[in-house]
């Protein structure tokens, strides 16, 4: 797919701005603080309904408005199509070709994009709910289903676990309302963590293939899903059976705790390159290669589901690559993808590289200048 026009009016520090793009490289450059990576996150809000570096959407209304407008106009392969999205402090408005969509969930995925920012590295480094997150604003964006069973597993886990810190029954009393919370539990954390499975399996694929590309053939990279509960079944019948009976052995333990301990909300994903944890064992650039990695594999899993390449954002990563990551990364996709790339100068962004990119010039949320 392709971004022609973008238009965001009261977003972070734009006022009001429209950049066209006729190229597939299309260059953001300018000094700390200007608004090139506002420039980015709004091209991600409008693919994904939410910003990739905040969870609090009164942060993307500029701070004299009360309201923020993206707008875009999108050329896919059958077709163009026009995404408004309109954030107040109160909710979002989406609208798909003029068309006002009752649920988000239909509006996300109308645009694919894949954000590569330096913050990614923690995707690697840094917790299991970093690598969770990453898992399900990825399916989502693929599979919109998947973020409704989502939703209804968060409200369950939110109301079960408050079942479990105000009720204290005996070791053996049988519970009903514990049985009827545990059952709907199970029900939407079997799809999730099938979803999720099917997921790793593909990214896997794509994310070794391309890992070895990178590392000139000496690296293997392994991705593995770490359940909170090892899965032993495909089946989902067999799968949720098997989630009731780990609820049933840490029910005592949950009542003194309080909290569900079972369950995607403790999923975790591990990294392993040529059989060595990564988030342990790896160095710097090795941590920042396997990030780097995922994030090419996903274009590739998106042009698998939905027939159409995404839009990749990169966020001030080109100057932390060295020039032969740089070249492999630009090579691989400048004919297919469209990429939107911000840096503070020219210099650090291999231009010869390119066959043709766009250099839009930003200064204090202001975008000028088009070659
Ligand atoms: N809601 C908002 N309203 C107005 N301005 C905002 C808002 N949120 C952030 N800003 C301003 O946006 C600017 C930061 O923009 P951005 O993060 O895009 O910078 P950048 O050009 O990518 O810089 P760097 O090169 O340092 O990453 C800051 O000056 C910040 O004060």
């Amino acid at each position: 797919m392709f971004l022609n026009r973008l238009a965001l009016r009261h977003y972070r520090n734009y006022e009001q701005i429209e950049i066209t793009t006729t190229n597939n490289v299309n260059i953001f450059v300018g000094p700390n603080a200007q608004g090139k990576t506002n420039l980015l996150e709004s091209i991600y809000v409008l693919a994904m309904t939410k910003s990739h570096r905040t969870h609090q959407d009164k942060e993307l209304i500029g701070w004299n408005g009360e309201q923020t407008q993206l707008y875009a106009e999108i050329q896919k392969k059958y077709g163009s199509c026009k995404l408004d999205l309109s954030i107040t402090t109160k909710g979002k408005k989406a609208k798909i070709n003029g068309l006002e969509q009752k649920k988000l969930s239909n509006f996300i995925g109308a645009l694919n994009v894949v954000m590569f920012a330096p913050e990614d590295l923690e995707i690697v480094k840094g917790t299991p709910g970093v690598r969770r997150r990453f898992l399900d604003m990825e399916i989502g964006q693929v599979q919109p289903s998947y973020l409704y069973d989502l939703s209804q597993y968060q409200k369950i886990l939110v109301q079960r676990n408050n079942y479990l810190k105000q009720s204290f029954p005996g070791k053996s009393t049988p519970d009903a309302m514990l049985d009827i919370w545990n059952e709907q539990l199970a029900q939407y954390g079997v799809k999730i963590m099938k979803k999720r499975q099917s997921f790793i399996k593909k990214l896997q694929q794509w994310a070794e293939t391309i890992h070895r590309g990178i590392t000139n053939d000496s690296e293997a990279l392994l991705i593995r899903y770490a359940p909170s509960f090892e899965i032993e079944a495909e089946d989902e019948s067999v799968l949720l059976n098997q989630f009731m009976i780990k609820l049933s052995l840490v029910r005592d333990q949950e009542f003194r705790r309080g909290v569900t301990l079972v369950g995607p909300h403790r999923d975790d994903l591990l990294f392993y390159i040529n059989d060595k944890e990564v988030q342990t064992y790896g160095s710097q650039g090795q941590q920042r290669t396997t990030a780097l990695s995922l994030k090419l594999a996903e274009i590739e899993l998106i042009h698998e589901e939905v027939g159409e390449y995404p839009l990749l954002l990169l966020d001030d990563v080109l100057s932390e690559l060295d020039e032969y990551r740089q070249t492999q990364l630009i090579r691989t996709f400048q004919q297919k993808v469209q990429t939107f790339i911000t840096t503070t100068g020219l210099e650090s962004v291999h231009l010869d590289q390119l066959d043709h990119a766009s250099v839009f010039h930003v200064l204090k949320g202001n975008v000028s200048g088009r070659s």
